[in-house]
């Protein structure tokens, strides 16, 4: 598990700079405690980017793509991204909970049978990250 703080100074060129470009989280799940005044976060569904409001004092938890692998692809690992606020500076804290480096990472054999295939080969955590850039594509089967 680890956090980190992220800092987005204020930009006012939206159309040229990302807070945070788009990705999915290389985690299990991941905490994060949003900026409660800053929108900034924003979630794809289908082709459009949602905006996430925040709630005061919750915490958003985001679905990881170990998680994803775990699941078998019941749950989604989303893409998302952080666009920057023309007028203010944004702050958040994510925690990212991580599987230990020799943990060996695959769909729950219970979550496959005949009417659901596996989806994804197993990896070891220490190499996930190696795959590329969006690694858990490479373990698609
Ligand atoms: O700043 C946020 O609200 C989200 C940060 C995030 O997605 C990340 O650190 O991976
Ligand atoms: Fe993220």
């Amino acid at each position: 598990m680890y956090a980190r703080f992220n800092y987005y100074p204020r930009c006012p060129r939206l159309d040229l700079v990302y807070g945070l470009k788009p990705h999915a989280d290389g985690s299990t799940m991941t905490i994060v405690l949003p900026d409660e005044e800053v929108l900034g976060l924003q979630f794809l569904r289908g082709d459009q980017w949602i905006s996430v409001s925040t709630i005061p004092e919750a915490v958003l938890i985001n679905i990881g793509d170990i998680m994803e692998i775990m699941s078998n692809g019941i749950l989604k690992s989303p893409m998302h991204r952080v666009v920057t606020n023309a007028t203010s500076d944004r702050i958040s804290v994510a925690v990212f909970c991580c599987p230990e480096e020799e943990n060996e990472i695959g769909p729950a054999e219970g979550l496959i049978n005949e009417d659901t295939p596996r989806l994804y080969k197993k990896i070891f955590y220490s190499e996930y990250y190696q795959l590329g850039k969006r690694p858990i594509e490479a373990l698609k089967i």
